[in-house]
């Protein structure tokens, strides 16, 4: 036991040490903080067996999803999710009856490699280091959103990073390719005024098949597709970026946004359909870009409405016909605060994506512009070059009828049809409004059911016999009133465009006056 006289002796010398502390100057105590503060960490990673290893869902650059978070949890949740009693469930498609489950944040799982034990944990706050892999040697407090933490012991720490995580991403790789459900996203302003992506799945109907449109054009356009998604060596070889950019132009309902669908099931890609007017700055959209995935579509509906505002604007700001630069400054979309130069989308921002500095970030995209007006397009966004491809969607002709008749009403001949051919070409209608008449009706769906109900009700289940002959009858039937109501349609549409409209009658016998009187003064 100390007696009285070593306390005495440590508290006096505690004292000196005290005293000689107070009267050092201020950065000595900033060195010695500093020493301190490294030794103690030092200390406590010499004591503790463990590391860790921190995925974070967003990477070093802040804006970006860090793959690996993925990869991490589809993989804890198709591999390790047995052990865990807390789970997410979420139905991500409409035709499979299968939850995609994934941990609950919190939830701990155990996974054993190699004789290896690895503890995970999601995080709902990520450590300080927000890499896309960070290792540190000490339990860190937590101070970002999200992230996975795997802990395991210190004598594993090669295996884990040459082994482990690499059959981490494998078997990821393998999952994703399996079970993969296409999505569609679309952004909008989030809590913090931030635009964000937010997916649904996505199963869209169309396909190149049921596309109503010239078929040299679509064969071309499947081509131009396959050997786009086969370009990687070429795209390296000749130091372009994977990329390419279609812009679909033509009047309403002519198939341009059914087109994207159809391009999307063709190559089985995302699609992100990007509302610009959502955006605040091009700050906010290159975050947007840099989250889209490959492997996608990037979709700017109607640009040529965004581009009304451009027109407007470029009268105000005098822009020089023909100078690129400036008019590529000019705003996309101009928010409220018109005054601060930072909230504003141009058209250089946008473009810096599609083929200027930032479209080398990502491989394998596709953009995709659509307009119902070409001619109202900057020229900057359509000059040669910048697009690389320009598609029309244009009016429902002979062809494209067929391809309508087959998808809608199955049949590939009818009496009709000679006569819809010569109406369709001395007439512009769409193929939406093709479509639109070769729609059955309900009322026939009506009556068909109620014959088959009729039927069971009278105690003699219908025969198969009579149920196809019945249902061949139907399609005749419809077959029959669609093609006649279309060519009504069509015979009403030829008259309406031999007469010009009222007011442009008025207009022209207005005109007609003015000069009469012109002459006589
Ligand atoms: N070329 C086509 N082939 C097959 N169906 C078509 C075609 N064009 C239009 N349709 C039908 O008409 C509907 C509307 O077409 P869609 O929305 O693709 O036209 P759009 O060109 O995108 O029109 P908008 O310019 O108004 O956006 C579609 O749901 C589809 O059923
Ligand atoms: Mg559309």
């Amino acid at each position: 036991m100390a007696s009285v006289e070593t306390w005495v002796g440590f508290g006096s010398a505690m004292a000196g040490v005290g005293l000689l502390w107070s009267r050092m100057p201020e950065h000595v105590h900033e060195e010695a903080r500093y020493i301190i503060s490294s030794l103690v960490p030092m200390a406590m990673s010499y004591f503790n067996p463990y590391e860790q290893i921190t995925v974070s869902e967003y990477g070093e650059e802040r804006f970006r999803r860090n793959k690996m978070f993925d990869a991490v949890s589809t993989y804890l949740s198709r591999v390790c999710a047995g052990g865990a009693c807390k789970l997410k469930a979420e139905l991500c498609s409409n035709t499979k009856d299968d939850p995609v489950v994934t941990l609950d944040e919190n939830q701990e799982v155990v996974d054993s490699f190699d004789g290896a034990r690895m503890w995970w944990r999601l995080c709902p706050k990520a450590s300080k280091n927000k890499g896309a892999i960070t290792v540190s040697y000490y339990p860190g407090e937590t101070d970002e959103p999200r992230c996975f933490r795997l802990v395991f012991h210190k004598r594993h720490r090669q295996l884990v990073l040459s082994s482990y995580i690499p059959s981490v991403i494998r078997r990821w790789r393998e999952l994703t390719a399996k079970n993969r459900q296409r999505r569609l996203f679309t952004n909008h302003a989030s809590e913090g005024n931030k635009s964000v992506w937010t997916s649904v799945p996505y199963n869209p109907p169309a396909t190149f098949d049921m596309l109503a449109m010239d078929h040299a054009k679509k064969v071309d356009i499947m081509e131009d597709l396959t050997a786009f998604q086969k370009g990687k060596e070429y795209h390296s070889k000749v130091g372009k970026a994977w990329k390419r950019g279609y812009l679909l132009h033509g009047p309403p309902g002519t198939g341009k946004s059914t087109m994207i669908g159809a391009m999307a099931n063709f190559l089985d890609y995302d699609v992100y359909d990007l509302d610009l007017t959502s955006v605040k700055n091009n700050s906010e959209l290159r975050k947007l870009f840099l989250d889209t995935t490959d492997k996608s579509i990037i979709v700017i509906e109607d640009i040529d409405a965004i581009e009304d505002e451009l027109t407007t604007k470029r009268k105000g700001n005098k822009v020089v016909n023909g100078d690129d630069e400036i008019r590529d400054k000019r705003m996309l979309v101009e928010f409220a605060d018109k005054n601060d130069e930072k909230s504003r989308v141009t058209l250089s921002g946008l473009l810096s994506f599609v083929d200027g500095l930032w479209s080398a970030c990502g491989s394998e995209r596709v953009f995709m512009f659509t307009t119902n007006h070409i001619d109202r397009l900057d020229p900057a966004l359509i000059r040669p070059g910048r697009m690389d491809k320009h598609i029309e969607m244009s009016y429902c002709r002979f062809e494209a009828f067929k391809v309508l008749a087959k998808s809608y009403l199955d049949i590939t001949d009818h009496s009709l049809f000679a006569e819809i051919g010569r109406l369709l070409d001395e007439t512009d209608t769409t193929p939406a409004d093709v479509a639109d008449n070769l729609m059955v009706r309900s009322k026939r769906n009506g009556e068909i059911s109620r014959l088959l109900l009729d039927d069971e009700m009278d105690g003699s289940p219908p025969a198969d016999v009579s149920n196809n002959f019945m249902l061949r009858c139907k399609r005749k039937r419809d077959a029959d009133e669609c093609l006649a109501g279309l060519v009504e349609t069509l015979k009403k549409a030829k008259m309406e465009s031999a007469t010009p409209p009222m007011d442009t009658i008025e207009e022209e016998a207005k005109e007609e006056h003015n000069m009469t009187q012109k002459k006589a003064t």
